[in-house]
């Protein structure tokens, strides 16, 4: 193939993935006036495309030179591979050197079971040593070591004497030289550093059984026991011999305790160790910060002048040591530029915190190079610390990443602005009164009113925003500076603008750009951002209304803080107002976007009907397994049916159109953990034929036909269960039409569409319906083509139940196996009472399972009176209001059902005819089987 489209490299012949060019490849990228020169160029074929794309452009024939970021960002990238390959390199050289030793022990180990088994002679000394160290105390509370490391054993091999050993390498084993004892010391005591400690030795003590006696090192026995310094080669080679003559010695005598020789190491401190440095003034009496009950959002950044922070990498790293003991979470950034930190810090050591970061040389800070009075506006610090437990179910940031980039806030421009040359930054409460002026002023229709600009992004300028201000609603950063060009074209340079962002940092890079690209004159920045305005109001101006309406979007897992209770946002799915943000849940589209609560529990917290498929389908992944095993729970029932199987999406729909429709009565739906123990037993049934008392809108009905649907499954039935027909059938009794109206549409869609992503669709499209009251007597549907359900209106269970009973017609209704009561609370006993008395309704050894028995705990307080307090003082005191009366009302209602639920769980449990399980599973379940 032969190409003329660039005149200047003339011909370019591509064969086979190589491409011959009239000019070196180094002057291809940097100049076009280059006298031709044919090399080749190997390209791999991913690369092959958009290389000769680019080479073929007619537009320019040279290609562009790199923004600046791009030469950083490689050289950054090139750097942290180098330091990662020196990491890895040394990672597994001791590894390899670990391997090697543990593989001369295990060695060493069954040679010597070996020789225990009797195959080598007396007298012939084992190939290793056990050595057991004790630490003194003053290393141990200095050093806070504690448990397994105040003292423990160690096993050394022995150089063979036998053989020839040179000098050098005798010096590699522990027990000849004093050199490697104390290098393997210090590998078992990590902690202790080489220089800081002196080693004694003393040969053991046995007791009567031949067991070596250990004692602390403080113990005063310890100088009966003899002991040597060991502060040259010759001691320890001393020590060493002495040890195995004395188990020599045991062995003749047939004292056998010791399997091999064993020496007693003590680790004591050096009283002439050079003292460690003392700690920075801000560690000193800092408060442990894993006792915090608190973490404090905060945020800052610095753009420190000059040459900036010359070495991002290495204060990275000193960032991370420095900020290590305060257990801080967060996202940095650290750049040529400066840094940009977002972070979490435990309230009970924020002083220490802020202290280390703002202390001068002199005062022993060791970041003022990089921050301290380079902070624009200091740190900023969020008002409400948030409560510990609360932070752990829902962090803000789960670890500390401190990373190197080319920039703290992409811009997109190919040199860096002057960033000290940004325009005024304004103090919050000046801002906060010029606002105040302007408002009046644009009342006025005044056209000196200040341009204000809101420098985020449209999702956050969406949820909240300064009156008054113009949004730039951009994607992205880096598309402000187009926007700010076309709408200031007209504008005379001498106009007020006024622009803010969440904390500041990014109207460092507009006003920089406003004074030096465009060249306004009167500029002015927000300090500290919508966080500082926010903070500074509410301490210094707590009566002032804010400016700031709505929620202010914040860069962490809050995704927002309100400032005032507007809801300015439109809800992505329906359109209503929210001041919500969120990620769509669908990790591959992860779009951020505004979305009202109510859409995102039906949606799943994703952003389209696509993605809540997608998210439904990958249940079960292993993304999802590991959101599981990384998520923290606060409470067991949470944690329970996050380790249960998942429900089908279609319940979770039921449950919405519950609280749609009849948002009253949504907290008497069973739920999921309850809804899967229900499907469960009923699929445990010999024939899956179940009655259900008390409908609702068809919840537990769904559940329990579905588990009716696998028992007949399992049985083998071969056609659809009936009401009078046997199989596996569920009949549930409702009263009320409003509710059945909804339980019909329901079990409608199960029947027709099933419980999969089909159904779940169908079942959330009735939100979208008129809802209508039932107004027919009984409805059945079939399902799964083996079982079917009938939902029938009735104006008292009980009574229908009694019926049942009475029915000895040839179609009456044939017997269930299991019966739920989930009807009138106070007539339990009777219904149990009617099925346990005979046949005909429940079968022999059949189940009745009856749900809140627990009464939302309120048994546990009952008097075991039989006549409750009927008592109208409380409600009669003139003193009530009427909201009190109300909830004493309900509180009174609550204390009688609860004790009417204490007295049939007494009774039934008395009764012999069944045998009773009462299980605390949500509101109380009691088993109960008919013997
Ligand atoms: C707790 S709800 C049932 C919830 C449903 N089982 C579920 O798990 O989704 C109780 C229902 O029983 C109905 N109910 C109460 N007393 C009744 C009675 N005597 N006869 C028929 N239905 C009754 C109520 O109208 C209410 O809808």
């Amino acid at each position: 193939m032969t190409t003329m489209k660039n005149p200047i490299i003339g011909a370019l012949i591509v064969t086979n993935m190589m491409i011959a060019f009239g000019r070196s490849n180094l002057c291809l990228a940097r100049c076009n006036r280059c006298v031709p020169a044919f090399v080749s160029v190997s390209l791999d074929s991913s690369g092959y495309r958009s290389k000769f794309n680019s080479l073929l452009s007619t537009k320019d024939p040279s290609p562009p030179t790199a923004p600046f970021h791009s030469t950083t960002n490689a050289q950054i990238v090139a750097r942290r591979n180098e330091i990662n390959r020196a990491k890895r390199q040394s990672r597994q050289k001791s590894l390899e050197k670990d391997r090697e030793r543990n593989y001369k022990l295990r060695t060493l180990f069954s040679q010597e079971s070996q020789n225990a088994a009797g195959q080598s002679e007396v007298g012939s000394p084992p190939p290793m040593f056990a050595i057991k160290l004790v630490t003194d105390r003053i290393l141990r509370t200095e050093l806070k070591m504690n448990g397994r490391e105040k003292r423990g054993r160690i096993f050394v091999e022995r150089p063979s004497f036998d053989t020839d050993i040179d000098e050098e390498s005798r010096k590699e084993y522990p027990s000849t030289s004093l050199k490697a004892l104390k290098q393997t010391v210090h590998e078992f005591f990590r902690r202790l550093k080489k220089s800081t400690y002196l080693l004694s030795a003393s040969l053991p003590v046995l007791d009567e059984y031949g067991n070596v006696l250990m004692y602390d090192s403080d113990d005063e026995d310890r100088e009966t026991a003899g002991t040597w310094s060991l502060k040259s080669d010759q001691d320890v080679q001393h020590a060493f011999q002495e040890t195995e003559q004395f188990f020599l010695e045991q062995q003749q005598q047939g004292d056998g305790g010791m399997k091999r020789p064993t020496l007693i190491l003590f680790v004591t401190k050096d009283p002439d160790a050079p003292l460690p440095p003392p700690p920075p003034p801000y560690l000193e009496n800092m408060p442990d910060p894993n006792s915090s009950p608190t973490m404090t959002m905060l945020s800052f950044y610095a753009f420190p002048p000059n040459e900036g922070i010359a070495d991002p990498e290495s204060t990275a790293d000193q960032l991370k040591r420095l900020w290590r003991p305060f257990r801080a979470l967060g996202r940095v950034y650290v750049a040529n530029e400066g840094v940009n930190a977002q972070m979490a810090v435990p309230t009970n050591v924020l002083s220490n915190f802020l202290q280390c970061n703002t202390l001068s040389p002199g005062g022993g800070g060791e970041l003022s190079h990089v921050l301290g009075r380079y902070m624009e506006n200091g740190i900023n610090i969020d008002p409400v610390p948030v409560d510990m437990e609360e932070f752990q179910a829902n962090p803000a940031f789960k670890n500390l990443h401190i990373r190197v980039r080319s920039q703290i806030v992409a811009d997109g421009f190919d040199k860096p602005l002057d960033w000290q040359s940004a325009g005024y930054d304004m103090p919050p409460l000046e801002w906060h009164e010029k606002l105040k002026e302007a408002r009046e002023k644009a009342d006025k229709s005044d056209e000196s009113v200040p341009i204000v600009f809101d420098c985020r992004n449209d999702y956050e300028t969406q949820v909240g925003k300064f009156e008054l201000a113009e949004p730039l609603q951009t994607e992205n950063f880096r598309d402000s500076w187009d926007v700010l060009k076309e709408r200031l074209k007209d504008t005379p340079k001498d106009t007020p603008i006024m622009t803010y962002c969440t904390g500041g940092i990014r109207c460092v890079k507009v006003n920089a750009y406003l004074t030096q690209k465009l060249e306004f004159t009167n500029v002015s920045r927000l300090a500290g951002g919508i966080i500082g305005y926010d903070r500074t109001l509410g301490e210094q101006a707590p009566s002032e209304e804010p400016m700031f309406k709505g929620t202010n979007y914040v860069f962490d897992g809050r995704m927002g803080r309100r400032i005032t209770n507007d809801q300015l946002g439109t809800c992505l799915t329906c359109g209503c107002k929210t001041h919500l943000v969120s990620n769509c849940k669908n990790e591959n589209c992860h779009k951020r976007m505004v979305q009202c609560e109510y859409c995102r529990d039906s949606f799943f917290g994703t952003c389209s009907e696509g993605c809540k498929t997608r998210v439904v389908n990958s249940r079960g992944s292993t993304a999802t397994d590991m959101e599981a095993e990384n998520k923290v729970y606060t409470n067991l029932d949470d944690y329970s049916s996050g380790h249960s199987t998942t429900t089908p999406s279609l319940l979770h729909e039921f449950e919405l159109n519950t609280k749609a429709f009849m948002p009253t009565g949504a907290h008497m739906v069973s739920g999921a953990t309850q809804g899967t123990f229900l499907k469960m037993i009923a699929s445990m049934t010999r024939e899956g034929r179940v009655l259900e008392i008390g409908t609702f809108t068809g919840y537990a009905t769904a559940c329990l036909l579905e588990g009716a649907a696998i028992a007949g499954r399992v049985s083998g039935f071969n056609q659809v269960g009936s009401r009078s027909g046997g199989g596996p059938f569920v009949l549930s009794l409702e009263r009320d039409r409003r509710a059945m109206g909804l339980a019909v549409a329901h079990l409608k869609v199960m029947s027709e569409y099933g419980m999969g992503d089909e159904g779940s669709n169908h079942a959330a499209k009735l939100r979208e319906c008129e809802h209508a009251d039932f107004d027919k007597e009984s409805v059945t549907y079939e399902y799964a083509g083996i079982a079917s359900c009938q939902l029938l209106r009735v104006n008292d269970a009980l009574a229908t139940v009694e019926e049942m009973i009475s029915d000895t017609s040839s179609d009456s209704t044939k017997p269930f196996d299991l019966v739920f009561v989930d009807a009138d609370k106070t007539r339990l006993m009777e219904y149990v009472n009617a099925l346990v008395s005979n046949d005909r309704v429940l079968k022999k050894g059949g189940l009745i399972v009856v749900d809140n028995v627990l009464w939302k705990g309120l048994v546990l307080d009952v008097n075991g009176s039989e006549n409750e307090s009927d008592s109208d003082d409380e409600l009669s005191s003139e003193s009530s209001s009427k909201s009190e009366k109300e909830h004493i009302r309900k509180n009174r209602r609550a204390r009688k059902l609860a004790n009417k639920m204490h007295r049939f769980n007494n009774a039934v449990v008395r009764d012999d005819r069944v045998e009773v399980l009462l299980m605390p599973l949500r509101d109380g379940l009691s088993l109960i089987r008919k013997k």
